[in-house]
């Protein structure tokens, strides 16, 4: 039997649940891939292949991103950031707002949890519009990190995501 691409399975596990949160909106929930045990290890695996050796940190964002981030962190032996919502983190923060596909939010990251000059892949389930990303990659720089790439489990195309994240080393692992 042929190996199933990554693309495939993420196809084949992912669910989409039309008008939520809000009508036209289709959500693509990615929970059965991350509760897949083959899904959720190739997932891991792929998301950070690209930028292996290149990275001494990896962001998570709150809340699906800080699924993959933490296992990507312990399976590559580097450590995890996490950048929060608005109002959660209890030392110095940075904070960034953004427009979502359904409202609008803030980010926050604790400048000190970012040495000057670490390098931090940035990781999240899906890209959308691209502002939570944009948000997060401003705050790592705002806080004297060197943002390395973006790993995103599924890219909305239509939504155009990358196209407010010139420059950036995008990867995804799947796109629809
Ligand atoms: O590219 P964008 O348009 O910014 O959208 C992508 C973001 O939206 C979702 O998170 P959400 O803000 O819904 O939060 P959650 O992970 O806490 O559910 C998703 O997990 C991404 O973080
Ligand atoms: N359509 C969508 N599905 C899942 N997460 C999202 N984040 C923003 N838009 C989304």
């Amino acid at each position: 039997m042929e190996t199933e691409s990554i693309s495939q399975l993420i196809d084949r596990l992912a669910a989409v649940v039309p008008d939520y949160p809000e009508p036209g909106v289709s959500f693509k929930d990615l929970t059965p891939v991350f509760a897949d045990p083959v899904g959720f290890r190739r997932i891991v695996d792929s998301i950070v292949d690209p930028f292996r050796g290149t990275f001494d940190l990896i962001a998570g964002l709150e809340a699906r991103g800080f699924i993959l981030a933490s296992a990507a962190a312990y399976a590559t032996g580097t450590g995890m950031l996490t950048i929060r919502k608005k109002g959660k983190l209890p030392r110095e923060i940075l904070a960034e707002s953004y427009q979502l596909e359904y409202g609008e939010a803030t980010l926050e990251v604790q400048r000190d949890d970012i040495p000057s000059g670490t390098r931090v892949l940035v990781l999240d389930d899906v890209l959308a519009t691209g502002g939570t990303l944009n948000a997060s990659t401003k705050l790592i720089e705002r806080a004297g990190g060197v943002v390395v790439g973006i790993g995103v489990v599924m890219e909305l195309e239509d939504l155009g995501g990358r196209g407010r994240l010139p420059g950036r080393h995008i990867h995804s692992l799947s796109a629809v």
